[in-house]
């Protein structure tokens, strides 16, 4: 299913959380259209968890608007806001003693959701966990007990799915399975709004992230973000120095400008790497260079994240 901004299912305008001296959250605007996976990525204290509770009708925002699911973010409307959206914080809050089945019953009986065994055999499906029904969950391993978590966020069938860090803690194999549920759930047409502290993860899973530092610092999709803040480059890697690297790489068509990587091998802005990339070999072999690489440099998205945070932090040491 494609994500479009035509249908926003959650949008926050200038929303904004203070406790008494402290801001957890600023003027924060976005939207989030409907059978999107959205990132929200931050430092520890950035403000994410505040929102998640916010727009989760948990708590009450100081100031600013949102719309969560089709209404308007209000005391008079939490009920039914929170009947649209299920919130699974870090945490995922069972009961220990009680088996997996058990605690899912409970919550159908909490939220008094109808076709109870149903709405739980799905729910148990759509997570993997059938065949671990009858476990008492204290006996579960965490990954495990996070996937109870998940599937009891499923049981009223959310439009919205706040996941506040999902993966947090679980070890690679464990955090692939979390992943695996939100695309799947994503392909049954359900917004999943998570927080993480893994980059690599947000930018595999996510349509598009925000990053917030108290004040939303930018949002967007992973690509268009990594274009929006580094030039583009090409890498050449060459298995000895070059006697005179100016020689070789000024004036270049395409290229701007060039520098030797303290790592080995040498780093050039370029315009468009296709025009610039043959230059270059055209370049080094008449040079007579021996060449092992020139390929395109990748930014990640924690290129982008450690760029804007970094930005945050010298401007807060000014
Ligand atoms: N109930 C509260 N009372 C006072 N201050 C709070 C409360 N909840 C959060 N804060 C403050 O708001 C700020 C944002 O906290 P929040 O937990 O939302 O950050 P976060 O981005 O989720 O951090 P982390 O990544 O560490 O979980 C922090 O300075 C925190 O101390």
């Amino acid at each position: 299913m494609t994500a479009t901004m035509d249908d926003p299912v959650l949008v926050v305008d200038k929303l904004t959380k203070t406790f008494s001296s402290r801001t957890a959250y600023s003027d924060v605007t976005f939207s989030v259209g409907r059978g999107e996976v959205f990132g929200f990525l931050g430092p520890n204290g950035a403000g994410k968890t505040t929102t998640v509770r916010s727009l989760g009708t948990l708590i009450t925002p100081t100031s600013g608007k949102a719309t969560v699911a089709g209404l308007a973010l209000n005391a008079e409307n939490a009920v039914e806001i929170r009947k649209r959206i299920a919130i699974m914080t870090e945490a995922p809050g069972l009961y220990g003693r009680l088996s997996v089945t058990e605690n899912l019953k409970y919550f159908v009986g909490l939220y008094h959701l109808p076709d109870g065994e149903q709405r739980i055999k799905k729910a148990l499906e759509a997570v993997n966990l059938t065949d671990r029904a009858q476990d008492i969950c204290s006996s579960l391993s965490k990954g495990l007990r996070q996937r109870v978590g998940l599937a009891r966020t499923l049981l009223n069938d959310p439009e919205i799915l706040f996941l506040d860090e999902p993966t947090s803690g679980l070890d690679p194999v464990a955090a692939r399975g979390v992943h695996d549920l939100i695309t799947g759930l994503r392909d049954r047409g359900v917004t999943i709004f998570f927080t993480t502290h893994r980059l690599a993860e947000a930018e595999a899973l996510c349509d598009r992230v925000a990053i917030l530092n108290t004040t939303l610092r930018t949002i967007g999709r992973p690509s268009e973000l990594r274009e929006q803040l580094f030039n583009r480059g090409l890498v050449v890697i060459t298995a000895a120095p070059l006697a005179d690297p100016a020689r070789v790489f000024t004036g270049l068509p395409g290229v701007q400008s060039w520098e030797s990587d303290p790592t080995g091998g040498y780093r050039l802005a370029v315009s468009d790497p296709a025009v610039a990339a043959p230059e270059v070999v055209r370049a080094l072999v008449h040079a007579e260079a021996d060449v092992l690489s020139v390929g395109e440099s990748r930014h990640s998205l924690e290129d982008v994240y450690l760029e804007l945070v970094n930005e945050d932090v010298e401007a807060n040491q000014r």
